[in-house]
């Protein structure tokens, strides 16, 4: 009998052709409410596949007596309720190390553009004011300790491309890595850095993690980088920190709300850089993540062996 495999999200196109081409698996699509919920009282559901949007939680699973597989083309799993998932018996699937590199490029493009002010610098020329080059100097990288906030994959990259750059890297993580760099007490690092970026998951443990008390120890000259999850900072109190100037800067490619909302106070504010989302949003990245989660899934589906760790709750499955 055919497998039903519902998409939440679109995903990139190679990864659907995969799907087209499994004779043994039915594609179905669910990206709006009224379509999901549809689906599901039409179709008996043995698969899930989302991004980053697609929420998983409780009350979905539960309609969904079959489900075998929650498939997230991404790493990040904060829009499904593993947790739940695990209870039920489901195996929660990701891509793990698929984008690491091209999230810590796009962490250090901000860092850059934030350190030598080339956002605004490009605007000025693009609106013929060349003349005002003075305005937007900036600071060169070289020489000025970074603090990482979480050394998992994507943290060792961003370290390493730092260090290339002549940063002193420093970082904290909630295990002491085996890196060569210096690990520091969390209030440590925030008292001592240039510049701190933050490389872990959104979880009720990191959730508004940069909070007033955080943000009050920062340098004055510091600047945030933040390619994670919005959520990990207390936007307000952030917003609060940069307009006072309390801190130098911040720079992001995520956002507590996205997209935010049109009056969002922050997002105008001159001393801060936001890209819409879109770290790990190159051809080639979203092609390996979304192929490697197809392929997992169907393997799965199929009672074949999947990609060495690709079950993010193989443990607490008891499935070794
Ligand atoms: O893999 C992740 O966690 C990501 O944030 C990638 O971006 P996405 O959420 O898929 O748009």
């Amino acid at each position: 009998m055919s497998k039903n495999v519902l998409l939440l999200e679109t995903v990139a196109d190679d990864a659907l052709q995969m799907l087209k081409e499994a004779s043994d698996m039915n594609i179905l699509t669910g990206y709006d409410e009224a379509s999901l919920q549809s689906q599901i009282q039409n179709n008996r559901i043995d698969a899930i596949i989302t991004r980053g949007k697609g929420q998983v939680r409780d009350s979905l699973m539960q309609q969904l007596p079959e489900l075998k597989v929650i498939s997230r083309c991404g790493v990040g799993l904060d829009n499904i309720d593993v947790s739940h998932a695990t209870k039920r018996g489901i195996k929660v699937v990701n891509a793990p190390n698929s984008n690491a590199d091209t999230i810590a490029e796009h962490t250090i493009a901000l860092l850059l553009m934030l350190q030598r002010n080339l956002y605004n610098a490009v605007t000025m020329v693009k609106e013929n004011r060349w003349a005002d080059r003075g305005t937007y100097i900036g600071d060169e990288t070289h020489g000025k300790t970074l603090g990482i906030i979480g050394m998992g994959n994507i943290g060792k990259k961003v370290a390493k491309i730092a260090t290339a750059l002549g940063m002193n890297v420093v970082y904290w993580s909630s295990n002491k890595e085996n890196v060569p760099y210096t690990f520091l007490e969390f209030d440590v690092l925030l008292k001592t850095s240039d510049s701190i970026s933050l490389h872990l998951p959104l979880t009720s443990k990191t959730e508004n993690l940069i909070d007033v008390s955080a943000l009050s120890k920062m340098k004055p000259t510091a600047l945030v980088i933040n390619t994670a999850r919005g959520g990990i900072i207390d936007q307000n109190e952030l917003f609060n920190a940069l307009k006072a100037k309390k801190i130098a800067g911040f720079a992001a490619d995520v956002l507590a709300l996205e997209p935010p909302d049109k009056n969002d106070p922050l997002v105008p504010l001159e001393n801060v850089l936001i890209t819409a989302h879109l770290g790990s949003l190159t051809k080639t990245t979203y092609t390996k993540m979304c192929t490697m989660t197809v392929e997992n899934t169907l393997a799965i589906l199929r009672d074949e062996a999947p990609m060495a760790n690709c079950i993010f709750n193989r443990e607490k499955l008891g499935i070794g």
